[in-house]
């Protein structure tokens, strides 16, 4: 018997047709799997069937996928093995309710998002066998319906199963996607690799949305700077709070990630752009819930968060 214990999923869902579902639907499809689509906009799914997803950047191809459906719920007519969820943490509780009528035994569903606790909020619905978590190393933006441009493509992603119970499975559905060149690692300490990323992004995201720059623009404007380094800094003193380990290179890889995106806009800027809510709750509100915990006062991010929470709509 093979380490994945002979699970094998070949049909996935990719909920949320934005430029991350995008990006995994179409390496899904090209790397021959069956892929339904789900958004709540019918105009983002209509050329994802045909001509097909249009991926440009630092990969570049085009992949259509099988079939698409704006309701969550119709997913359970032909229940795929794995669901992968990549809308805005905000959107959880809701498709967690949705989500609960064919989910059950063999079948799982992956948080494939930003933030801290994504996977509690699924897991508290859906049971934790049937809930894994992922962090995404890619970034990107929607050009227009199925266009996305990926600035960069930190391979490799990772991904972690919450009950052990459920490791051949997330073994499979790692290997699944390497295969398909979305390359995923699996791995024992998700809890820490989340926080790595959510601390990247308490830097950025906030400071993008605030200020409309791109993170080019952020790193290289000396006082910004400055407050990115005080962001980073105080997450990194929460994690530690918490016993999250971020390992001791963290201060150095984060600034490498951050240098290396370019002028690109973080999903926060492009939600306040686009007049959406933003998922400030799940990224500096989970530090500071953490830091109000572990008694670590959090003042940067405590501003951070205000400041997004009032150019949100109301
Ligand atoms: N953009 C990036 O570069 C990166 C983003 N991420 C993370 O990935 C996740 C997804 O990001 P992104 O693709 O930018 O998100 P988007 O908000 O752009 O896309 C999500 C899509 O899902 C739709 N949606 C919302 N609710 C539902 C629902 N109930 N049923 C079906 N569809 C729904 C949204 O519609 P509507 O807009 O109408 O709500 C939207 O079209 C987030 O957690 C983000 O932080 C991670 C790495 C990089
Ligand atoms: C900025 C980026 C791409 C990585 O730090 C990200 O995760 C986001 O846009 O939310």
């Amino acid at each position: 018997m093979s380490e994945t214990g002979g699970y094998s999923p070949k049909n996935f869902a990719v909920v949320g047709a934005g430029p991350v579902g995008c990006t995994v639907a179409a390496f899904l499809a090209r790397g021959g799997c069956e892929v339904t689509l789900c958004d709540v906009v019918p105009a983002l799914l209509e050329p994802t069937l045909d001509p097909g997803i249009r991926i440009t950047g630092t990969d570049d191809f085009q992949a259509r996928v099988g079939r698409s459906t704006t309701r969550v719920d119709l997913l359970g007519d032909d229940p795929p093995d794995v669901v992968i969820v990549t809308v805005k943490a905000t959107a959880l509780p809701i498709i967690a309710s949705a989500l609960e009528h064919f989910i059950g035994e063999g079948r799982y569903v992956v948080s494939w998002q930003n933030g801290i606790d994504t996977e509690r909020v699924l897991a508290e619905r859906l049971g934790k066998k049937a809930v894994m978590r992922a962090v995404v190393n890619y970034g990107c933006l929607l050009e227009g319906p199925a266009q996305v441009r990926l600035a960069f493509h930190h391979r490799p992603h990772y991904l972690q199963e919450l009950d052990p119970t459920a490791r051949e499975a997330a073994l499979a559905i790692c290997r699944v996607f390497t295969a398909c060149g979305l390359d995923t690692c699996h791995t024992d300490s998700i809890r820490n690799m989340v926080w790595r990323k959510t601390v990247n992004n308490s830097c950025m995201n906030p400071v993008c949305a605030v200020t409309g720059k791109t993170m080019f623009e952020v790193i290289n404007d000396p006082i910004l700077f400055g407050l990115v380094d005080a962001l980073l800094k105080e997450g990194t003193m929460v994690a530690r709070a918490n016993e999250i380990s971020l390992g001791s290179d963290f201060y150095l890889d984060c600034m490498d990630y951050i240098k290396s995106a370019g002028r690109h806009k973080p999903s926060m800027l492009q939600d306040i752009e686009a007049g959406r809510i933003t998922e400030i709750d799940y990224i500096n509100g989970k530090i500071r819930e953490y830091g109000q915990r572990a008694g670590v006062p959090t003042p940067y991010n405590d501003a951070l968060r205000s400041l997004v929470k009032g150019l949100e709509p109301g």
